[in-house]
């Protein structure tokens, strides 16, 4: 197994253009095939998951053209749902974004299709989206077990009525379902049931949605109304903003090294919820200054905080390590859905805190911290995700540096993320 050695670090000044959102990448990449006419995609991103999507797309016989770089995607749109004469089977990684929207996707047209994807994503439920495609007509059928992939497809198209769906496992079933609705043979009426988790990823769907030329009556997020007969029309061009998510780890560093980091490419007119990670940093004294795309930190004595991080499940993660380096403990709660994520995140997480010397709280879904007078060295296992290995650089911030197993599994939505936080920890 490959191990990263991170040297002690004791202060970062610099820049970072963050590279595009994972969640806008793969979203706008399926809603390009859908719609009528010709999308350029600008600020792509260049990682497993979009790569799993594309690959997909690919086979599906979906025309695209990518720059050398993968960041600029010309692809023509279907102008309607996939229509498949011979059966295929799609790979899709430990991809969220990928199986979830395009099991519902698939659903659409005609054909027969079975989607797979890596251990892990067979124990990922989606169990609550097959049911509520099952309720517009849907032919889906688990292949190993109930409510997991692998799950065969066989498309004739989805009715409308009104459906009901879960949201509070994932947002990512509301998200697959918000996407289809448009081009179901009569209009959708969606009633979320439960507490919708995560949900400020629907507004990164909707705003899609609305870029696509579709629109939804959303009613306090717990009702949604999509009239029929409207296909999606290409905006042209869809800039990608960078990934408030990745962001996460070179603002905390900022905050935690004394210096000044200013991040590009995300600010204050994102339509990603995880930009308010730097709220949660300010919260915790860190000083944050917002432009309208950038967002620069700068390092000040930070204490714990105890905050309901629900909205902010990815960035959450960064929050947890950052935690290390502040006066007092950080309660990090509502948060149950790390653990049906790339890994048991709560579990994981806790396992690796305790190693750096930090005293551990782990509940059903919450974690409390309390850091440890001076952190020691410690070899971190990163459980193939890649979340894991990006939010423990930050230890380099410790006078014992971090020694990372397997980073490379940031290749998920961050491939050159060590040579980045190496290029920020030398510019000083
Ligand atoms: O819709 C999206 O793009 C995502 C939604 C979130 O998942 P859940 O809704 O499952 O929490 C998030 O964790 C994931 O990385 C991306
Ligand atoms: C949960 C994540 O990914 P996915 O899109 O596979 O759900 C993540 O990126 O942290």
């Amino acid at each position: 197994m490959e191990q990263l050695r991170l040297e002690p670090v004791s202060r970062v000044n610099g820049e970072v253009n963050i590279p595009g959102s994972k969640s806008i990448s793969n979203r706008a990449l399926l809603l390009a095939t859908l719609a009528s006419g010709e999308t350029t995609l600008v600020n792509l991103l260049d990682s497993d998951d979009i790569r799993h999507m594309l690959s997909a797309l690919k086979s599906l016989g979906v025309s695209f053209t990518l720059s050398d770089d993968k960041t600029l995607c010309t692809l023509t749109g279907l102008g309607g749902p996939i229509h498949a004469s011979k059966a295929f089977e799609l790979f899709l990684g430990n991809a969220g974004t990928a199986m979830r929207p395009l099991c519902a996707a698939l659903t659409l047209g005609t054909g027969e299709f079975t989607l797979t994807g890596e251990p892990r994503m067979e124990e990922r439920p989606i169990g609550d989206l097959v049911d509520a495609l099952r309720q517009l007509g849907a032919d889906i059928r688990y292949l190993k077990n109930d409510g997991f992939p692998p799950l065969t497809i066989n498309a004739t198209g989805l009715a409308g009525g009104v459906v009901e769906i879960d949201g509070s496992l994932s947002s990512q079933f509301l998200t697959a379902l918000l996407m289809v609705a448009p081009l179901a043979k009569g209009a959708v009426t969606i009633a979320v049931k439960g507490e919708l988790v995560s949900k400020p990823y629907i507004d990164i769907t909707l705003d899609l949605m609305a870029k696509f030329g579709v629109k939804v009556v959303n009613d306090k997020y717990q009702r949604f109304e999509i009239a029929a007969g409207q296909g999606y029309v290409s905006p042209g061009k869809v800039l990608v903003e960078g990934d408030a998510s990745s962001a996460s780890y070179f603002l905390a560093a900022g905050a935690i090294g004394g210096g000044e980091v200013k991040v590009t490419g995300v600010g204050r007119l994102a339509v990603q919820g995880d930009v308010k990670f730097a709220d949660a940093l300010a919260a915790m004294g860190a000083d944050i200054e917002w432009g309208d795309d950038y967002i620069i930190a700068r390092g000040s004595k930070l204490h714990g905080i105890d905050m309901d991080m629900n909205h902010i499940p990815d960035a959450a993660m960064t929050i947890a390590t950052a935690a290390l380096f502040a006066e007092g403990p950080t309660r990090m709660s509502n948060i149950y859905n790390w653990r049906i994520k790339e890994t048991d995140r709560l579990a994981a997480m806790a396992t690796e805190l305790r190693k750096v010397g930090a005293e551990v709280e782990e509940g059903h879904d919450y974690i409390q911290i309390t850091p440890p007078a001076k952190p020691v060295h410690a070899e971190i296992d990163t459980y193939n995700d890649h979340r894991m290995a990006m939010c423990f650089s930050l230890l380099a911030f410790a006078d014992c540096g971090v020694t990372i197993n397997d980073p490379g599994c940031t290749s998920k939505t961050f491939p050159d993320y060590f040579k980045r936080f190496a290029n920020l920890a030398s510019a000083d």
